[in-house]
């Protein structure tokens, strides 16, 4: 899993098109969302990750917790974005491992926004630029090698 992680004034996106054939079912409320002072979490769930899903979300939580702590915030915006890798996971897959990371930030009492999953989104990010703003980091299974 590769996550671009924004600290951000605000994230802000709209539903667009169908980007699969079978994107995830939203509601119209889904249609568009923000959030402020925020982390931004750009994430592409790649094909490695499908050996151990589960670890994968532990290991990408434990990330975004840490970044989340040095930028001090506790809100944070999964967003799914299929441009940071070209070994993608199978759609199916990435859908619940990013639903599994929005659910475990929960648990661990962050406030948490997932954007929608199979659709084109218009966005608007206003990055805070200090520097931590931008930050990359990359998780796999155990025994895996970052490619
Ligand atoms: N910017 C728009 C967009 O990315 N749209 C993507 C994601 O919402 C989602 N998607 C599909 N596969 C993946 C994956 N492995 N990881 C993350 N998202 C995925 O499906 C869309 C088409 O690839």
């Amino acid at each position: 899993m590769r996550m671009l992680l924004i600290h951000s004034d605000y994230l802000e996106y709209e539903v667009r098109d169908k980007a699969l054939k079978n994107p995830e079912p939203i509601s119209d409320e889904q249609r568009r969302g923000r959030l402020e002072e925020v982390l931004a979490v750009f994430t592409s769930v790649e094909k490695v990750d499908e050996t151990n899903p589960d670890e994968v979300v532990e290991k990408a939580v434990a990330e975004i917790k840490d970044v989340a702590s040095q930028v001090k915030t506790n809100r944070v915006f999964v967003y799914p974005f299929a441009h940071l890798s070209s070994e993608l996971a199978r759609p199916d897959v990435a859908l619940k491992v990013l639903q599994k990371v929005e659910e475990r930030l929960k648990e661990e009492g962050f406030e948490v926004k997932r954007a929608p999953f199979g659709y084109y989104k218009a966005f608007k990010l206003s990055c805070k630029g200090h520097p931590l703003a931008e930050l990359s980091r990359t998780v796999v299974p155990s025994g895996e090698v970052v490619s």
